[in-house]
């Protein structure tokens, strides 16, 4: 289709400004700033949003936004995409046999979405995002908010999508993080979905938890932006294991023990961070977790099947074009926590995150992981709640106190043993 016959986008601009709350789509029952400022003072501005990444989950947000009858739009690549999308309603390569919302709009052109948008989703993967976001950012308006739904570890930086986007976009961006168990094309199929959206700024959460949410797409709210971040990135690393489990014929046993131990490394790599145990334990930690290692879709389930089969990386990567952010994040979060974490040899400590990047290295077969899994020094399960409970809540009676120190004696032992083994 000729440049001349493309539909031009026709939004009403929008003043930029603070985070200041400005759309007309929040009920009457929320109790965030915004809805009480509509009360008295209703917004002259209808919502406008656009999405930076049409690949499936970018397709996946617009779709939600745009039935609910938002304006939006979405950013894609190619301009043939982008006419795909506004005349037939489809995607070439993403969401096949899917009819797309006719309310959402395409473009190519981030001039054409970004700088009158009242909300900015970001769906790029996190890799590629810093990339992505320095060619855009002159269009994106000083402090429009930016709801983040990549999931990821950047293995240049080390740091999480809350430190690239205000590397990329400045310090005092308002931002907010999506994440949980929502595959993109259940979404799109109107499928229930629940996620929980956090933001150290609790009326912006409440305000796109309000706008995204409808009967079939449920948003929970939180402050606590690393335990969720933290969830989302390390999630995909354990479902590549869950998948090598799968792929190497492993039971049901092996699948429950494996993604059990995963998540209790999650929750520990949380803890230091200084995420709340419940975020850990709820949507974008556990949650996200189960969905992604026990879902058919998980594209990071399906790359450690093809492993535990015996395939190699080079060959899995040379034949699929599909995202697995689990293999980044696997190599960044060892590096992480060997640069962040206190303690020697913390590959015991985080003995799957640490056993899944020496797999993606070449340095070990999937088999060859378990069997160093299965002969792992014996510990107590949860030899690190003894500390932090020594430390947090000065534990009262002399007995338990004697049970928490011999707990962390028990680690220490076992450390050392496998140390000087
Ligand atoms: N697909 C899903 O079900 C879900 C995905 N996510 C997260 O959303 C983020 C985006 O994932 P998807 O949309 O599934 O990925 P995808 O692989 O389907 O699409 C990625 C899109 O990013 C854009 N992009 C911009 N620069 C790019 C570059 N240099 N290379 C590749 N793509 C580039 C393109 O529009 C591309 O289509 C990821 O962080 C993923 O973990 C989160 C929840 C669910
Ligand atoms: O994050 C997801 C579901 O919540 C998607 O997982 P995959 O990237 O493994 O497909």
């Amino acid at each position: 289709m000729s440049a001349s016959t493309r539909q031009p986008i026709q939004w009403q601009q929008c003043p930029s400004s603070t985070y200041t709350p400005r759309h007309d789509a929040v009920p009457s029952s929320s109790s965030s700033r915004l809805s009480m400022m509509m009360a008295s003072n209703p917004s002259p501005f209808p919502v406008r949003i656009a999405v930076m990444g049409g690949g499936n989950f970018g397709l996946a947000m617009a779709s939600t936004c745009a039935r609910q009858g938002h304006p939006t739009t979405i950013l894609v690549r190619d301009q043939e995409v982008a006419d795909e999308i506004n005349l037939k309603h489809s995607h070439p390569r993403y969401m096949q046999g899917i009819e797309l919302p006719h309310r959402l709009r395409a473009t190519a052109d981030p001039k054409e979405c970004l700088p009158d948008a009242t909300y900015i989703i970001h769906a790029v993967p996190c890799q590629y995002s810093r990339k992505f976001l320095e060619g855009v950012k002159e269009y994106i308006p000083p402090h429009t908010p930016i709801l983040s739904v990549s999931k990821g570890i950047e293995t240049t930086s080390l740091g999480f999508m809350a430190d690239l986007l205000k590397d990329c976009l400045g310090e005092d961006r308002p931002l907010a993080f999506l994440s949980g168990p929502s595959f993109a094309r259940e979404i799109v199929e109107g499928v229930a979905t629940a996620v929980v959206i956090a933001s150290e700024d609790l009326d912006l959460a409440k305000d796109l938890a309000a706008l995204i949410s409808d009967g079939r797409f449920k948003c929970f709210t939180s402050t606590d932006v690393i335990g969720v971040e933290i969830g989302g990135a390390v999630k995909n690393v354990i479902a590549l294991g869950a998948g090598m489990c799968e792929g190497l014929g492993l039971g049901t046993n092996a699948m429950s023990g494996l993604v059990t131990r995963g998540c209790n490394e999650m929750r520990r790599l949380g803890l230091t961070f200084g995420a709340r145990p419940s975020t850990m334990a709820g949507l974008s930690g556990v949650g996200d977790t189960f969905g992604t290692c026990f879902g058919p879709l998980s594209r990071n389930r399906k790359f450690g099947y093809r492993l535990g089969q015996g395939e190699t990386m080079q060959e899995i990567l040379e034949s699929t074009t599909e995202v697995a952010e689990g293999v980044d994040t696997a190599l960044a979060v060892v590096r992480l926590i060997e640069k962040e974490c206190k303690g020697y040899r913390l590959d015991l400590k985080y003995p799957i995150l640490f056993g899944i990047a020496r797999i993606l290295e070449g340095k070990q077969t999937p088999a060859e992981g378990l069997e160093a899994l299965m002969n792992m020094p014996m510990q107590m399960e949860n030899f690190d709640e003894g500390r932090a409970r020594l430390t947090r809540s000065k534990v009262s009676s002399k007995s338990k106190k004697i049970e928490v120190e011999d707990s962390i004696t028990q680690l220490e032992t076992a450390v050392d043993g496998a140390h000087t083994a």
